[in-house]
């Protein structure tokens, strides 16, 4: 059982906004649509809620052909961007919202949003309004309204985007720990790699339209499928013919086997690390390498602005050809 997408295409206009796309989002991960603006994550996310219709292709949640369902009968909970809770009613009205429309028992709504309360740890503020609630708590409210239902999918669109990083840290933390208790199918939506990686199980990498690639954290990080995915996971250097991270490259003051001889024209401390940028000479690639050791490295090794240096990809570093 899982959500199956089957050949779903959109387009706005004459803007092709999803091309063809075929996924499949296994129960009880936390998986990440993954990709810069534009790419067409949140057309997807909302496709899979229900509130916007493809214009071909078919969407399956867990067995029953959802397709042409209207949102309502999807099971599905929903926290998208911009997220706008009742302002006038307090945090555990606004929890209880979706079981009153469903006219479910006064005790059992009562004994739901105590629970759901205690887990998005709001127990305290459940007779405030909305606007006296912090940026992440109205984040963690919205969770727990999305959940009273008691989805069998739970979508999350930019659910921190718009917070500090510390917070944002702080609920990544929090969803990853709700996910294992609660193990909800969870799809949500991200531009931030290392939020991604962090977070979720299973990534797929969207871009204008179209998936790119789809793996755990480790499978893209390792084994890139393309230099789109290779470059939107973590930085990246043009290395001879080859793309590879900064930090999978040898460098070495002695002449050595090389992909690139050249000289240190930057060095850059940030924190435990040290950017160099390294101006190969002819007939290397024109444009300068970056490479990144640790400040450690750079003692030992003894690199300054102006020394002349080998560089070659470390063994077993991934490279992508361009
Ligand atoms: N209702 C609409 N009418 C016209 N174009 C739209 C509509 N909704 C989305 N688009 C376009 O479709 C493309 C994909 O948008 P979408 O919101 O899915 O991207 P995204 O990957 O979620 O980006 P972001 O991270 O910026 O939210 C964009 O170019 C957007 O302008």
């Amino acid at each position: 059982m899982s959500i199956e997408i089957s050949g779903v295409s959109k387009n706005f206009g004459d803007f092709v906004a999803l091309q063809d796309i075929d996924l499949t989002i296994p129960t009880g991960q936390l998986t990440a649509l993954l990709g810069p603006s534009g790419g067409g994550k949140t057309t997807l996310l909302r496709i899979i809620a229900g509130l916007e219709q493809a214009d071909a292709g078919s969407i399956v949640i867990e067995g029953n052909d959802a397709t042409a369902l209207p949102v309502q009968r999807r099971n599905v909970g929903f926290v998208f961007q911009h997220y706008a809770a009742f302002k006038h009613l307090n945090v555990a009205r606004n929890i209880a919202f979706g079981l009153e429309i469903r006219k479910r028992p006064k005790d059992e709504i009562d004994a739901k949003v105590d629970e759901l309360l205690q887990l998005v740890h709001l127990k305290q503020f459940a007779h405030r309004l909305p606007s006296q609630l912090s940026g992440g708590q109205r984040q963690r409210m919205a969770l727990a309204r999305a959940l009273a239902i008691e989805p069998s999918v739970l979508l999350l669109d930019e659910p921190f985007g718009a917070l500090d990083a510390k917070v944002r840290k702080e609920l990544r933390d929090w969803l990853r720990r709700l996910h294992d208790e609660m193990h909800v199918t969870t799809v949500f939506v991200t531009h931030d790699q290392e939020e991604a990686l962090e977070v979720a199980n299973s990534i797929v990498v969207i871009n204008e339209g179209r998936i790119e690639q789809v793996g755990t954290p480790d499978d893209l990080y390792d084994k890139p499928a393309n230099d789109f995915v290779l470059g939107f996971l973590g930085p990246v250097t043009t290395l001879g013919t080859k793309l590879v991270r900064p930090h999978d490259i040898d460098i070495s003051r002695y002449e050595q086997a090389a992909t690139a001889v050249g000289t240190i024209t930057r060095w850059t401390r940030i924190g435990f690390e040290v950017r160099l940028e390294v101006t190969p000479e002819p007939p290397h690639a024109p444009g300068p390498v970056q490479v990144v050791v640790t400040r450690a490295e750079a003692r030992a090794l003894d690199l300054h602005e102006g020394d002349r240096v080998w560089l070659r990809p470390q063994v077993g570093a991934d490279t992508v050809s361009v």
